[in-house]
């Protein structure tokens, strides 16, 4: 078990004591182990604050938003694959009316591109005092960052090259927040998954309290440490990907699209709303603030939606089962049904109507991409690509994802990558993008 790990899983045991001299014991956490910070260190390298960095420019200061993808969430109704149009209220299992899963995370986003706008305000207002760098602490933060390189081209090889094309601020604080995500998610996912409570996660979340105040755990905290304070980036997105953490401890089941639409935005759309604040709007977009953090939520949606489709069988083995409980039981399909695996014409119409749905959040994504920063969008054009071919290999293969992984074969991946390229070159100043005020 890695040593950050061991802390989570037991901060006060005598193991844990010790943690400058343990060495990582599992080669499966060897990447995402990072040595603990000395009281030293962390004075060296953060000094409890980090100067604040340029922010970039945003594009608008509106906070109505023009678009919101009220289409996409909520229930579904047996309208011949078409998914109805929700308000924000949805009934609860008691009948009763209450604030819809879109709703409340709609509520987020706005948060976000508020505070964005927020801080820009304030880094014009206030000159910031530029911190005193100690002898050490560069090479030391450098190392840090290096080191989520590493993992991030360890984990994530297409997505690491792309982020080659960004500014060198901008690819540290991705790969920082990569790993940051990585780590939290190994934390119910990894080899060490079966030692993890509530207390564990309630442990990272204050870990994470501490590093956005400055007071990293360990080297790959540092480095987010450090981009959080140069970039606009807030912490509700974090503590919500812990909430997801937590709601996949407690939960093995989604009563329908509403909980398994706030499911996703903990695990995934969190990864858009941490990363638009480093990866920046175009400076000539006119498209709102929260509109591009809205398309970024929906990427994070559509890539979770593939994922789960994706994996029903791998989950089904696990005895979790992701898939809207009423939307299956509309279908007449059984949670007997998914784990005995038969392809069944059921089954098959059911997968279309997934499938539909997680290109739908696909389409609202992609026409906030172009609004992002010039060296960005490659990157991001490239993962959205690769992670929407994955529905059409599910296709491919017949709709077997009980026993087949849909995967995205080399050659394609190499062919989508031009692809990538060539609508990342194109400028939001000419699209006509549904996102620019009228
Ligand atoms: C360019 C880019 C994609 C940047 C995001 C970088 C980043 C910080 C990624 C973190 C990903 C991560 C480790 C998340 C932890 C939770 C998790 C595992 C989520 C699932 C990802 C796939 O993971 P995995 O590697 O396990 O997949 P495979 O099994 O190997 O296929 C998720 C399905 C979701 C990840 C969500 C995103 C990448 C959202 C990306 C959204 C943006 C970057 C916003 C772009 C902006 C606009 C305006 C569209």
């Amino acid at each position: 078990m890695s040593v950050a790990m061991l802390w989570v899983v037991s901060p006060n045991s005598e193991v844990s004591s010790c943690f400058g001299c343990l060495e990582t014991v599992r080669e499966g956490n060897r990447l995402l182990d990072a040595p603990r910070f000395t009281s030293r260190d962390r004075n060296l390298m953060c000094g409890g604050r980090f100067k604040k960095g340029k922010m970039q420019r945003w594009s608008s200061t509106s906070l109505n938003a023009e678009f919101k993808i009220s289409s996409l969430g909520g229930s579904t109704s047996d309208n011949g694959g078409n998914f109805s149009v929700v308000s924000s209220m949805v009934a609860n299992p008691a009948g009763e009316l209450t604030v819809s899963s879109e709703q409340k995370v709609y509520d987020v986003v706005l948060k976000q591109a508020a505070l964005v706008k927020k801080q820009l305000r304030s880094s014009e207002d206030y000159e910031v005092k530029p911190d005193i760098m100690l002898p050490g602490t560069l090479s030391l933060l450098s190392e840090a960052y290096d080191r989520c390189g590493e993992v991030c081209a360890e984990y994530a090889k297409t997505f690491y090259l792309g982020t080659l094309l960004m500014t060198p601020e901008r690819r540290r604080a991705i790969w920082a927040i990569y790993v940051w995500c990585r780590r939290t998610d190994e934390l119910v996912d990894g080899p060490n998954a079966s030692h993890i409570t509530p207390a564990a996660l309630d442990r990272w979340e204050s870990r994470l309290d501490d590093l956005f105040k400055g007071r990293p755990f360990d080297m790959l905290d540092a480095a987010l440490s450090d981009t959080v304070a140069k970039f606009p980036v807030d912490i509700q997105p974090f503590k919500d990907m812990i909430e997801g953490m937590r709601m996949d401890l407690r939960k093995s089941r989604y009563k329908n699209f509403d909980e398994l639409y706030l499911y996703c935005y903990y695990v995934a759309g969190t990864v858009g709303l941490m990363s638009v604040p480093v990866m920046g709007i175009a400076p000539e977009s006119q498209a709102t603030t929260e509109s591009v953090y809205n398309a970024a939520l929906a990427l994070g949606i559509a890539n979770q939606l593939t994922n789960i489709l994706r994996d029903v069988g791998e989950d089904a083995r696990r005895g979790r089962v992701y898939l809207p409980q009423d939307e299956l039981a509309q279908a007449g399909i059984s949670d007997e049904d998914i784990f005995s695996g038969k392809v069944t014409e059921k089954w098959r119409n059911f997968m279309k109507k997934q499938i539909k749905r997680a290109r739908m959040f696909f389409d609202e994504a992609e026409k906030g991409v172009t609004q992002l920063s010039s060296a960005s969008r490659w990157p991001v054009w490239a993962s959205l690509l690769l992670y929407r071919k994955i529905l059409d290999e599910i296709e491919a293969n017949d709709y077997n994802n009980f026993t087949k992984r849909a995967y995205v074969s080399k050659p394609k991946k190499i062919l989508a990558l031009p692809i990538a390229y060539a609508k990342s070159v194109v400028s939001p100043s000419r699209t006509l993008s549904p996102l620019v005020k009228a």
